[in-house]
């Protein structure tokens, strides 16, 4: 038996001690380099309680660059290497770049490792679906989007007689990819539950195993990829994919051809025309399953986030329930409840609720980030080198316009109240307008162009809530939950439940 055993045993002793033999020089032939700018935190001088400050607080740092430096651009050292953060007055320089010059999806796709992650792939066709298709048939699907959501709600959620528990994490990562997958891959595909899993945990494994392979030095992760197992799932989750949907096109392709209309209209169809009018010849089933992976990556765990934090505030706040419902149920009254196009645009103490949750809760601290693909030099002369990534420093609530009142307050009508100022501040002041003062969906005209799309999907899950649902914490006394973070990103804690109950009608 020992003997069998032992040259299994022996490989195993072999191939740990090689994955910690290179790992030691991994972290060794790191280099980090180190720009002409001050440091927040350089008096400490403990590198390593630096790296890990950046990832457990990086809020704090950027607060404290600030507060240190005000108008001046600084570096933190990450696990990464030093970055820049620009104070974000220079989002006003970078905004004159257009994608190819200065590229936020790169940015993206370097801290993610995309070459490896595979999301370092930007694709014309996808850009056009969204920004143009997705948003100019925004009201065609309200209907079905809100169809989608209660069916969820009906099948997934416990019945919610009395106060239940409910772990929003996980039932609105279900709720949110079932309603965007209702425009992205159509009905019935958007109830495939292998689909549903498959483009919710792509996500998840270009994250983790993203951060597992940047433990490598860049010279051995073309071998380290094959140790991280995230990477292999990586691999399969494209494969998938295309599996999956392959029935689906099939079935299309099937059906009698209509020169008048499509029986579809989902961002499968618009890639597909799009790829058609452009002649575009490297666009296949893989890709299309690829890009369909890309969209639910972007879209699904951005807009479960969003609708996380919002809950939490209104847990906290209880306050803020019953006027959110009446303007909910006046806006429905002449229809039955149902949801219509017009009725989203009419919830405007909705509407400003989530934007003043999303300035407290944003995605990430640092929502502006470009890599220079060309050398680019600021309008104070610092010159960044192309190849560098840099980001502002967008979530200074102290940088709040004064006319918007108590930057710290949590005031979920602030925003209703600015839009009622005047006629020129209705459209300013939505939840999917970028501005200067409000980066959360980015700025520029690479701002988010799938914002439109969430607000709407976070306005029919929230409505739905509302109408249906009373909520509260365990301890109804309980403040809300703080904020965790991972490096720049905001993340809301997920340890935290909370109790539904339905509303008895
Ligand atoms: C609450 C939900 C969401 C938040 C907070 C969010 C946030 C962001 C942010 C901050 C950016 C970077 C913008 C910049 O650098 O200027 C971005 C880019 C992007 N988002 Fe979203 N997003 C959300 C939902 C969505 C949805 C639903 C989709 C797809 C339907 C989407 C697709 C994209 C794409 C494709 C980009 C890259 C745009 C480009 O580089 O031109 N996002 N998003």
């Amino acid at each position: 038996m020992t003997s069998l055993h032992l040259p299994t045993v022996w490989a195993s002793a072999l191939t740990a001690a090689t994955i910690f033999f290179v790992a030691a020089i991994s972290r060794w032939l790191r280099k980090p380099k180190s720009f002409s700018v001050p440091m927040v935190g350089a008096d400490s001088g403990d590198t390593n309680a630096l790296k890990a400050r950046y990832v457990q607080e990086a809020d704090q740092l950027l607060r404290e660059g600030y507060e240190k430096f005000k108008d001046a651009i600084f570096q933190v050292i990450t696990p990464d290497g030093p970055r820049v953060f620009l104070p974000r007055k220079f989002a006003h320089d970078l905004k004159d770049y257009n994608r190819h010059e200065a590229s936020g999806m790169k940015a993206l796709a370097d801290r993610h490792i995309g070459h490896y992650t595979t999301i370092d792939h930007e694709s014309d066709i996808m850009l056009g679906a969204i920004k143009i298709d997705l948003n100019r048939n925004l009201g065609t699907f309200v209907g079905d989007v809100e169809h989608e959501v209660a069916y969820c709600f009906e099948t997934q959620f416990p019945p919610c007689d009395d106060w239940t528990p409910i772990d929003l994490h996980d039932k609105l990562l279900r709720v949110v990819a079932q309603a965007s997958a209702r425009i992205f891959v159509g009905y019935p595909m958007c109830r495939n539950e292998e689909w549903l899993d498959c483009s919710t945990k792509f996500a998840l494994d270009v994250m983790t195993g993203g951060e597992k392979l940047k433990q490598w030095h860049p010279y051995l992760r073309p071998i380290a990829q094959y140790f991280v197992p995230e990477m292999t799932r990586i691999r399969g989750d494209h494969q998938r994919a295309l599996e999956l949907l392959l029935p689906e096109l099939n079935r299309r392709l099937a059906e009698p051809a209509n020169p008048d209309a499509s029986p579809h209209n989902d961002m499968i169809q618009w890639m597909q025309e799009r790829a058609r009018k452009t002649g575009d010849k490297s666009f296949n089933n893989k890709e299309l399953a690829n890009l369909q992976m890309l969209t639910a990556t972007a879209a699904i765990h951005t807009t479960r986030l969003a609708i996380i934090h919002a809950l939490y505030d209104l847990a906290a706040r209880p306050e803020y329930v019953e006027p959110l419902r009446n303007e909910i149920l006046g806006v429905t009254k002449d229809s039955k409840g149902i949801l219509q196009k017009q009725h989203l645009t009419q919830m405007k103490m909705l509407d400003s609720f989530m934007k003043e949750s999303q300035r407290h809760s944003p995605p990430s601290v640092a929502t502006y980030q470009r890599k220079a693909m060309i050398p680019i030099t600021l309008s104070n002369g610092f010159h960044i080198p192309a190849g560098t990534i840099v980001q502002c420093n967008t979530n200074i609530l102290d940088e709040t316009p004064a006319s918007w009142g108590d930057p710290h307050a949590f005031d979920g009508f602030r925003f209703y109240k600015l839009r009622n100022r005047s006629p020129d501040d209705v459209n300013k002041f939505q939840f999917a307008s970028p501005t200067y003062d409000s980066m959360q969906f980015g700025f520029g005209r690479d701002a988010c162009p799938g914002r439109f799309f969430a607000s709407n999907q976070i306005k029919i899950i929230l409505a739905y809530i509302l109408s249906h649902y009373d909520i509260k914490f365990q301890d109804e006394a309980e403040e809300r939950p703080k904020n965790f973070m991972f490096e720049v990103n905001v993340l809301a804690d997920p340890t935290k439940l909370v109790l539904f109950k339905k509303i008895s009608r």
